[in-house]
């Protein structure tokens, strides 16, 4: 998804949005405060998510010492009774040294080939640490591409609860050797969000180099914390700036991540992830919405996803599509752009070229100037009863405008 539409909200089929709502305050505890920490403390099930300057050094090697910390943090809960699934981002950084580099990479090739190199120090290192307390991790590497597609979806979900109930610790990462620009998911804090939702965890909690989301850079002087967030309200006026040294995407995406995740959401520094697991009150916590949430497929396919064409509809198929809820037909098509295949997800735009939704196609693009305006009945009459399936079925749409 691009930053652009961060601020968009996504609908699917009758699932009314799932975005946080109400006011709050940026100073002090508002209300609920201490019951949405207690239910972080309470957590059964929680994902935690590292970043890269927590994991690594400026050498660009892992930070043994940093890992083996947060690992004891971990591993506590864990042997409380809590199901931790671990996010770690880091391979990049971690593969830097090894091959030589001072500094990230711009071209995608010498990205994967680090993240090849940094992803195994990691979970080498992740093993050894948790086996320190007996404890077992699994690798789970996952693509944006992959997660979309209802088998794999399905497939990805029963990995992780299977890993959980064996009593594993999952440690998972975008899958960056493979994953090319056009299928990247590109930040770990909404793929920590997105893996909350696939696990059903109760809780999120975001470890960055910052102890919590401030009113500006934190770098800058003046900058205040904020300590709690009920709703976008509270973010008014906020300069969410970019990453630091290592990182992706600064704090834009980790205030999207809690957006999608719908679970109390705690952002702090990995020095406190044991006070923020503890329910204490630390960094940022971002109270869950109100709203009822999307399916982790719709949001998958919101969040998770560039469209990798476009499907232009007239004013009846945007009405049908975004306030009926209806399959997107080849009749209400007016052009198509872009070189996509059947089961890509393609954006879906009105007469002013805006994208009103998106969806899961069921034609590649070459078949559907053929098909366009024409009605079902007439293209399974001339064509053959498989042309009168839709161009995009409700069920594989997901809204993005908030009309
Ligand atoms: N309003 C803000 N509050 C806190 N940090 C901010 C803000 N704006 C920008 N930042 C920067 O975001 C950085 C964290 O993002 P990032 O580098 O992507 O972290 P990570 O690697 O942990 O994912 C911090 O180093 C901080 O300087
Ligand atoms: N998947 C990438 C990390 C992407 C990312 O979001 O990094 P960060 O902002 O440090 O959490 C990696 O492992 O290098």
């Amino acid at each position: 998804m691009s930053r652009e539409q961060a601020g968009v909200t996504a609908r699917a089929g009758t699932t009314p949005s799932g975005a946080p709502s109400g006011t709050g305050t940026t100073a002090g505890t508002g209300p609920g405060t201490a019951a949405v920490r207690r239910q972080i403390a309470g957590a059964r099930r929680i994902v935690v998510k590292a970043g890269s300057s927590s994991l690594t050094t400026p050498r660009g090697t892992i930070d043994a010492d940093r890992i083996d910390a947060l690992v004891d943090v971990l591993a506590a809960r864990r042997r409380a009774g809590t199901e931790i699934v671990f996010v770690s981002s880091g391979a990049i950084a971690a593969g830097l040294g090894p091959l030589g580099l001072t500094r990230r990479p711009a071209d995608l090739a010498t990205q994967q080939a680090a993240a090849s190199v940094g992803q195994g120090l990691l979970v080498a290192r992740y093993t050894s640490s948790f086996a320190r307390y007996g404890l077992t991790v699994g690798q789970v590497l996952l693509t944006a591409d992959d997660m979309i597609r209802r088998v794999h979806h399905r497939n990805a979900q029963r990995a992780l609860g299977q890993l959980l109930d064996l009593g594993i610790v999952p440690v998972v990462n975008e899958n960056d050797t493979v994953a090319t620009d056009e299928i990247r998911f590109g930040d770990n804090d909404r793929l920590a969000a997105l893996v909350a939702h696939l696990t059903r965890a109760d809780a999120l909690i975001l470890l960055s180099d910052v102890d919590a989301l401030y009113t500006g850079d934190p770098r800058r002087p003046g900058a205040r914390r904020i300590a709690n967030v009920h709703g976008p309200a509270d973010l008014a006026g906020i300069e969410l700036g970019g990453s630091g040294r290592v990182g992706t995407g600064g704090m834009i995406t980790k205030v999207e991540a809690a957006r999608i995740a719908g679970i109390p959401v705690v952002l702090t520094d990995a020095a406190s992830a044991a006070h923020a697991l503890a329910g204490e009150e630390v960094g940022t916590c971002f109270h869950p919405g109100e709203g009822r949430r999307l399916s982790t497929r719709h949001l998958w396919l919101a969040h998770a996803t560039t469209g990798q064409g476009r499907v232009l509809l007239d004013p009846g198929a945007v009405d049908a599509v975004v306030r009926r809820r209806k399959s997107l037909l080849p009749a209400g098509v007016t052009g198509v752009e872009g070189d996509f295949a059947a089961g890509d997800p393609v954006d879906l735009c009105g007469t002013d070229g805006r994208v009103v939704a998106r969806g899961l196609v069921n034609y590649d693009a070459g078949e559907i100037p053929d098909l366009m305006g024409r009605s079902t009945r007439w293209l399974a009459r001339e064509l053959g009863p498989e042309y009168e399936r839709e161009i995009i079925h409700r069920d594989d749409l997901v809204i993005l405008t908030t009309e």
